[in-house]
């Protein structure tokens, strides 16, 4: 087992069952999958059941803070609620003295961000299929008053059957009813929404329409659409809206038009998930059998792309 640290290969989550009688559940500590935040995250075997899952590690020691204890307990709180076959399986979640572990479902194709470094681009009918997937989570997502809040590439991670699977709920919030505003700052800088930038009047699941924006673009075009070299310039090109479609990447006028439809400052002028899906991007030509829902269809590279 590929254990580069001192912690032992071998995991005990102690159950104390409701009679007070003590068990013990064993999990096997397997390859390194790489950093996620604080945690360091492992392959786990259960040993009872040999099920396979992504294990994050979170020291204790980084909970010490009571914020970032109960950011934790937050995503354990929401993530496990959920269950849509485009959002990570949450599998369970025990602590021991110096770890919480939380296990996942494993998506052994890793990220988008890992696709799109390979395929530097996507072909239009592969963002149809990836973007329906998104926006099939994104409806459960919202209908259950979760703003994910944190939508971009590398949190879009792929199963082995290559569907897209929504993870890492580290900075998603529940709304209490509707119509409520939330005014943290949060996201990720080149995915982050005008709005959250400005503070002023609050944001709700627009927040999540605009990500949407941007990662459409990100995939048609092979890089995010206000990215700069420095955060300060990105956030200023957010507010100013200073984006534009480069004239080498051949892209059809609905992609265009959807990406441009989306990007909007004004949160109440975005599209909604129907009016996205409604969009002519969805209905062109060459468009996916409408029958199958979008996740249980692995989304094919073109033609073009075999002959590359
Ligand atoms: C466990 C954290 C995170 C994650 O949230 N999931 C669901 C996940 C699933 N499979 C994998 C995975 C399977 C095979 C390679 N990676 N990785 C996941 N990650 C990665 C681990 C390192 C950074 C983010």
């Amino acid at each position: 087992m590929a254990n580069n640290d001192d912690q032992p290969a071998i995991i005990e989550e102690k159950i104390v069952r409701v009679n007070g009688e003590v068990a013990i559940r064993q999990y096997s500590k397997g390859r390194f999958l790489g950093k996620g935040g604080f945690a360091r995250c492992y392959e786990f075997a259960s040993m009872e059941t040999r099920k396979l899952t992504a294990a994050k590690i979170v020291p204790k020691a980084s909970l010490t803070k009571s914020r970032a204890k109960q950011k934790l307990m937050t995503e354990i709180k929401i993530h496990r609620s959920l269950h849509h076959p485009n959002i990570v399986g949450f599998e369970h979640f025990f602590e021991d003295a110096e770890n919480v572990y939380i296990l996942l479902e494993l998506c052994t194709n890793q990220t988008m961000n890992e696709l799109l470094r390979r395929r530097k681009r996507l072909t239009e009918l592969e963002v149809q299929c990836y973007l329906s997937q998104v926006i099939s989570a994104l409806t459960y997502l919202h209908s259950h008053r979760v703003i994910h809040r944190d939508l971009k590439l590398g949190n879009f991670f792929l199963s082995d059957k290559m569907e897209i699977k929504i993870g890492d709920f580290g900075l998603a919030t529940k709304l209490e009813f509707d119509g409520e505003k939330k005014r943290t700052i949060c996201g990720t800088p080149n995915y982050i929404a005008p709005e959250v930038l400005d503070g002023k009047q609050g944001h709700s699941y627009e927040v999540d329409i605009w990500s949407l924006g941007v990662v459409a673009y990100t995939l048609l075009v092979g890089k995010p659409p206000f990215e700069t070299s420095d955060v300060k310039t990105t956030y200023r090109r957010i507010r100013m809206n200073a984006y534009s479609f480069p004239e080498n990447v051949p892209l059809s006028e609905a992609s265009k038009n959807l990406v441009t439809k989306i990007l909007v400052t004004d949160p109440t002028k975005r599209p909604t998930l129907t009016e996205i899906l409604n969009h002519e991007f969805f209905n062109q030509g060459n468009t996916i059998p409408k029958t199958l829902p979008p996740s249980t269809l692995a989304c094919p590279p073109s033609a073009s792309y075999l002959r590359q």
